[in-house]
C-alpha cells in the first residue's frame, strides 16, 4: 500500500465531509477508521466520510453501474452506514466535477438509496433529485428531557422523526440522541429535526442525526421538514398538482425544497471543496483496527 492516501474536505450547508477517493474499492475503510478520519481532534473531522467508488468495483452499486458511474458510499461520523446522504450528494457531484470525472450540468450518482439524479451548475448551487417521501401511518413523539413533542415520521430512504416546536432552544444542547416512541418506530434509530416557522412556506430546523449527533444541516431531513410541513399546512402537490416549494434554514446555511405533484422531491444548495490533502496510510491502518 502507498504510504499516502489522497483526500479532500467539503461541506453543503455546514454539513462537513471528508471525502476518500478510491475508484477501485481498494481501502478496507472499517468503522472504527472513518470514525476516526471524523474526529475533530485527532483525525480530519467531519460529520460523515464520503468513499468515492466506481459503481462496479462495489458490490453494493454493481448493479447501477450502467446508469450511474460512480458510487457515493456514505458513512456516518462514528462509522455506522446510512441509506442517504442529501448533503452529502451535492458535495460529492462537486467532487466529481472538480476532479474532472464529469462535466457541469445532468449528472447520475449511485447511493444505497438508489440513482439520484443531480444539476451541477459550474459554480452554482446544486440540484438534487431526492426522489419521493414516504410517511409511514402511525403517532411517534420524540423528547428532550421533561417535554415531548408529536412528530411526523418522515422517511427519505433514511428514517426522520420531525417535531414543530415554539422556539428552536427548546431541542436543548443535543448532546444525545433525543428519545423516541415507539421504539418499533425506528428500529435502526432515527434522524430527529426540531422546526419553527419563520414565514409563508419557510421554517428553521435543528436536527440530531444519527451516527453523527448534531450537525450545521441535513438534506434529507430538511426535505423531510418541508413534506411534514406542508402537510401540516393541508398543502399536498399530488392532490392540487401545483408543486409546492419551502425554504428551509439551517444553522448553516439555505436549501430550498420543492415537492412536485408526482411526488418527486428536488433540494438545492451550495455544494464546497475546501481542501485537498494526504492521509498517513500507517495512521489509517492502526486506526483502523
Ligand atoms: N447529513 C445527511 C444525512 C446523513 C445520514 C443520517 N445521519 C442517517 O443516519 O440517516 C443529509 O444531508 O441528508
Amino acid at each position: 500500500m502507498s504510504t499516502r492516501i489522497a483526500f479532500l474536505k467539503g461541506h453543503g450547508t455546514e454539513n462537513d465531509f471528508v471525502i476518500v477517493p478510491d475508484p477501485e474499492n481498494a481501502l478496507d475503510l472499517t468503522p472504527a477508521a472513518v470514525a476516526a478520519l471524523c474526529d475533530r481532534r485527532a483525525g480530519i473531522g467531519g460529520d460523515g466520510v464520503l468513499h468515492v467508488v466506481r459503481s462496479a468495483a462495489h458490490p453494493e452499486a454493481r448493479h447501477m453501474a450502467d446508469e450511474a458511474e460512480w458510487f457515493m458510499d456514505y458513512r456516518n461520523g462514528d462509522g455506522s452506514i446510512a441509506e442517504m446522504c442529501g448533503n452529502g450528494t451535492r458535495v460529492f457531484a462537486r467532487y466529481l466535477q472538480r476532479v474532472g470525472h464529469v462535466a457541469e450540468g445532468d449528472i447520475a450518482i449511485a447511493t444505497r438509496g438508489g440513482v439520484k439524479r443531480i444539476h451541477l451548475a459550474k459554480d452554482g448551487d446544486v440540484t438534487v433529485g431526492m426522489g419521493r417521501a414516504r410517511l409511514p401511518e402511525g403517532d411517534v413523539t420524540v423528547s428532550v428531557g421533561e417535554r415531548s413533542w408529536p412528530a411526523r415520521n418522515v422517511n427519505m430512504g433514511n428514517p426522520h422523526a420531525v417535531a414543530f416546536v415554539d422556539d428552536l432552544a427548546q431541542a436543548g444542547d443535543l448532546l444525545a440522541p433525543p428519545p423516541f416512541s415507539p421504539a418499533a418506530a425506528y428500529p435502526d434509530g432515527v434522524n430527529v429535526e426540531f422546526v419553527v416557522d419563520r414565514g409563508p412556506r419557510h421554517v428553521a430546523m435543528r436536527v440530531h442525526e444519527r451516527g453523527s449527533g448534531e450537525t450545521r444541516s441535513c438534506g434529507t431531513g430538511a426535505c423531510a421538514v418541508a413534506v411534514a410541513t406542508a402537510r401540516r399546512d393541508g398543502a399536498d402537490p399530488a392532490v392540487t398538482g401545483t408543486p409546492v416549494t419551502y425554504t428551509v434554514d439551517v444553522p448553516g446555511g439555505r436549501l430550498v425544497i420543492t415537492e412536485r405533484p408526482d411526488g418527486e422531491i428536488e433540494m438545492t444548495g451550495p455544494a464546497v471543496i475546501v481542501a485537498e490533502g494526504e492521509i498517513d496510510a500507517k495512521w489509517l491502518e492502526n486506526a483502523a483496527r
